[in-house]
């Protein structure tokens, strides 16, 4: 037993058995003394008691009855009842309905009933300690399986996915299925607005998939011109067509056992996905003007910017290419829906274009930041990427300033006015047109600024009916 002086009330309606009580145990413990049940229950009310020990035969309330009633309000202290019976049906009801530690027959015995004190009391404590254990166990075990939830985030996102900056729970999920995916022949659509990052995540895909010795090679299906195609996809043999010099691997051979990412994929002429669809099924491919099939082993992630189910509808794009591709579709959300992003972001651009800029630009005043928050970023991350470098040659000293951001609109709030992807694809390239003074390609052209292809550029400027 510890030193702890435990606090007992003892509950009788003979006077003289409690004075007795007290008399006898008063050095080993603080006593409480109560003559009814209803008085016990008062004590018990105003003060922590550790052992609770009662008489059975009491003119208002029996033992019992009293123990009935603590035991809702009161579960914690040990119970023991003091006994005339000997009729043990009576006792058991009472030790399984009450929670009775020990039963006593009366009169009680001094070295007995000390004894019986000194267990109720360890058993008190052993109880409380256990349940403190169990409490800090638990306290313990929630914090690891936490923990463990948190270790398990950061290495499902522990491969290399350098160069890619976020911090939206959004796009970390797609961060995810890209982990998940990488290490299948599965074949990826990528959807997303234009800028959205989609060459970025493609190549993070083969990066990281078993297939990272062997070569990831991109087709832009929507620069290419159109006779040319065929071949730069499969290949061919000397002589196939005029200016067919030599033989030449198509891309599909030359991706054998890596990725061959198809982007811009809603762009391709119909009667060619008709012989994509062959390549893809029958995994083999035959190179122009020649009987010959070459077996290949390709992973095949496509992208587009485009609505496909559209394009079916249209009859631009067919359906049994487009189940074929979008196993498993991965949508990159536009930056408007991943504000969260867009510090880091613009962080990442200010460190990546120090030295091509020639200048460190390390205060962003934060009324710059809620107006690149508030934008509505229709050219998504590249846009943003254009702007803070356009803005690093032209902001003075080392703080950031949107010359011509402040001037653009916050979000829109309603859908009123809202523009379609074409619309605002249109009005970015004609701003980006503006801005080169219609120069389309080389260098300060509109498809530098833009950041891409001056030949997807011309395509989208001709399919968006974009003259000068
Ligand atoms: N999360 C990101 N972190 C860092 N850079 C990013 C991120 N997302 C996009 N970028 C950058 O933005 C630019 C545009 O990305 P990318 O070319 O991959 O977009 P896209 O969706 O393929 O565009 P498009 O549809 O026009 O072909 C690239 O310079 C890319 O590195």
């Amino acid at each position: 037993m510890s030193d702890k002086k435990y606090n007992i009330l003892y509950v009788d309606d003979e006077p003289s058995n409690l004075k007795a009580f007290r008399a006898t145990f008063k050095w080993d413990f603080n006593i409480f003394l109560a003559e009814s049940g209803r008085e016990g229950l008062e004590i018990l009310k105003q003060n922590q008691v550790e052992v609770v020990i009662a008489d059975q035969r009491m003119p208002e309330m029996t033992g019992f009855e009293f123990f009935k009633t603590l035991i809702k309000d009161f579960p914690d202290p040990t119970r023991i009842i003091l006994t005339g019976y000997s009729d043990m049906g009576v006792l058991i009801k009472a030790i399984n309905e009450c929670g009775i530690y020990q039963y006593l027959t009366k009169p009680w015995n001094e070295n007995e009933l000390k004894h019986v004190l000194d267990r109720a009391c360890e058993n008190y404590q052993l109880r409380t300690d256990n349940k403190k254990l169990i409490r800090d166990l638990k306290i313990a075990n929630d914090k690891l399986t936490e923990e463990n939830f948190y270790l398990r985030e950061e290495i499902k996102l522990d491969h290399d996915f350098n160069h890619i900056v976020t911090q939206s729970p959004k796009f970390r999920e797609v961060l995810q299925n890209v982990e998940k995916v990488a290490n299948t022949k599965t074949s990826v659509l990528i959807t997303g607005e234009s800028g959205t990052g989609k060459e970025l995540l493609a190549r993070a895909l083969h990066n990281i998939s078993n297939r990272s010795e062997y070569p990831l090679i991109k087709v832009n299906c929507a620069a290419l011109p159109r006779e040319l195609i065929e071949s730069e996809l499969f290949g061919h043999e000397k002589g196939a067509f005029t200016g067919a010099i030599a033989t030449r691997k198509g891309k599909f051979e030359l991706a054998d056992k890596g990725t061959i990412f198809l982007d811009e994929i809603g762009e391709m002429p119909i009667d060619l996905q008709t012989k994509l669809l062959r390549v893809l099924q029958e995994s083999e491919i035959q190179r122009l003007g020649s009987e010959k099939t070459y077996q290949i082993d390709v992973r095949v992630i496509a992208a587009t910017n485009r609505q496909l189910d559209q394009a079916i509808n249209k009859g631009e794009f067919r359906d049994d290419l487009y189940y074929r591709l979008n196993v498993f579709p991965i949508h990159i959300p536009p930056l408007r829906e991943r504000a969260e992003d867009i510090p880091v972001l613009v962080n990442f651009f200010l460190q990546k274009y120090e030295p091509i800029v020639g200048k460190s630009i390390h205060k962003i005043p934060k009324k710059v930041l809620k107006n690149l928050t508030s934008y509505h970023w229709p050219g998504n991350v590249r846009e943003l990427e254009n702007i803070i470098e356009r803005s690093m040659i032209l902001s003075p000293g080392n703080t950031l300033k949107f010359m011509d951001l402040e001037s653009k609109k916050p979000a829109a709030k309603t859908t009123e006015n809202f523009l379609t992807m074409e619309e605002a694809e249109k009005q970015h390239i004609l701003k980006a047109l503006e801005l080169s003074r219609w120069k389309v390609s080389g260098k300060n052209g509109a498809a530098e600024l833009l950041n891409m292809n001056a030949k997807t550029l011309f395509f989208r400027m001709n399919k968006l009916g974009i003259k000068k």
